[in-house]
């Protein structure tokens, strides 16, 4: 499978070190990029793919212990992970440090990517920072999983410890269609939604199987009223519940500002309307009602003029694009100190990044709104036991490393479906899956309404 790099532990790379932290060193680094089915959930750019890449990283110690980590696989990021995967071995697992600087060494050339976006800018700003913050977060949930089997301790606990048992996490709703476009497309029961009622009854759905209490509709799909009628909607279905709108930033400031007066009654934040940072903060000069973002801010240096302008007042983290799980509390601790409210963006991931925010969350005090997760929208999965929420909560495992088992033979075939594609599906691009059904369609420009 994948790309394997190793190393032979000898007595030169482990000299000066007491005898059991050899036990750390890696020796082995097994990068293996999938494709996962994604159903045809809506978005202001277009439709996801049938299928979407991940990246699934194994970190193998010289005492035969395994971590795993798991990040973005589209290929700019495969490019960043291999100079890592092979440049790894004969570190420590413990050097989560020396991670970063290792990273900034091997991970190209840091000028070769400049602000541009990608997946049509949803994922916010693209640096050469961030996309290797990506891939190091990968790396560095692989080298706590393996730390923390090798000493029997949970993740948690090498971050800090737990400070609640159980995590919530919110529903998250899409319009979506019944059905890929084409034959031999992943197929679900989900069925469509496209109205009020759809969006509605998803939500039962959500809320009768999984325990989810609070509910966020992915919008900047239809204009502007249709989404508003959706959310009134859902007020109506659950009474008092938080309700959260998200459009990706495809209203003007203008019609962020109507929504906002709209649904300022029943919305417990609006998530990103408007793209930019400068867009954001004249939104939140008119309106009372607290503005999330996953875009204006993913990472260190968009903080300063978002939180002294006011453009948020929630900042959606996601491990990946900050760079793993010690600098998601690094973005807590930012968060705490100038009163900015915390909670986590999710974008379509597998079990072992869902353990990783789980183990994260818990150590977080001021973790103040339910996290968003995609995870009941994927039915692929590399783990051996699937998450399971009750009152829309996981619990945080206190087993050692992360708490998650690899399956190997569910790794297999969806790394044998990566290897089979022609290329189509390896970056994820849901303006084109769009034109599968839409030959015409084109990326929205902003703002779109
Ligand atoms: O909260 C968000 O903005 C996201 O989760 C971004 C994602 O790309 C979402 O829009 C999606 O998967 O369509
Ligand atoms: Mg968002």
């Amino acid at each position: 499978m994948g790309e394997r790099y190793s190393h032979t532990q000898t007595a030169a790379a482990n000299a000066g070190a007491p005898t059991d932290a050899g036990a750390l060193t890696v020796t082995e680094v097994r990068l293996t990029p999938i494709l996962i089915a994604d159903p045809p959930l809506l978005n202001t750019q277009g439709v996801h793919q049938p299928f979407t890449p991940r990246l699934i990283i194994e970190v193998v110690t010289a005492d035969g212990t395994v971590g795993v980590g798991e990040t973005y696989g589209d290929s700019r990021y495969l490019e960043l992970a291999a100079p890592l995967g092979k440049a790894l071995p004969g570190h420590a697992v413990s050097d989560l440090n020396g991670l970063f600087t290792l990273a900034e060494q091997v991970c190209g050339d840091p000028d070769d990517v400049s602000d541009s976006v990608d997946v049509g800018g949803l994922r916010g700003v693209q640096t050469a920072d961030k996309l290797r913050l990506s891939v190091i977060s990968g790396f560095e949930v692989a080298c706590l999983d393996a730390l923390g089997k090798i000493l029997g301790l949970p993740v948690h606990t090498l971050l800090g410890g737990k400070v609640r048992d159980t995590v919530e996490y919110s529903a998250y709703l899409f319009y979506r269609w019944a059905h890929h476009p084409g034959a031999d497309t992943p197929r679900d029961d989900w069925g469509a939604a496209l109205d009020p009622a759809g969006v509605v009854a998803q939500a039962r759905r959500f809320a009768d199987t999984y325990g989810f209490a609070s509910f966020k509709l992915k919008g900047g799909v239809f204009p502007p009223d249709e989404e508003i009628a959706a959310v009134r909607a859902l007020a109506e279905e659950f009474p008092g519940r938080p309700l959260r709108l998200d459009p990706n930033g495809a209203w003007s400031v203008e019609t962020s500002l109507r929504v906002a007066a709209e649904l300022g009654d029943i919305l417990e934040y609006l998530e990103d309307p408007a793209s930019t940072t400068a867009r954001m903060a004249e939104v939140a000069a008119g309106t009372e009602v607290p503005l999330a973002t996953n875009m204006c801010v993913t990472t260190f240096p968009e903080i300063r003029e978002a939180f002294a302008t006011g453009a948020v007042q929630v900042v959606l983290s996601d491990h990946h694009y900050w760079g793993g799980l010690r600098n998601t509390r690094e973005l807590a601790a930012i968060c705490r100190t100038f009163g900015v409210g915390l909670s986590m963006h999710s974008n379509t991931h597998l079990g072992i990044s869902l353990a990783a925010m789980t183990h994260v969350a818990a150590t977080v005090p001021n973790l103040d709104y339910a996290c968003d997760s995609h995870y009941p929208w994927q039915t692929d999965d590399v783990i051996t036991s699937r998450h399971v929420f009750t009152d829309g909560r996981l619990t945080v495992s206190d087993a050692p490393g992360l708490g998650v088992e690899l399956d190997r033979d569910a790794l297999k075939v969806l790394h044998q479906r990566w290897l089979d594609d022609d290329g189509t599906m390896r970056d994820r691009d849901d303006a084109a899956a769009m034109r599968v059904a839409d030959p015409g369609w084109q990326t929205p420009s902003v703002p779109r309404w």
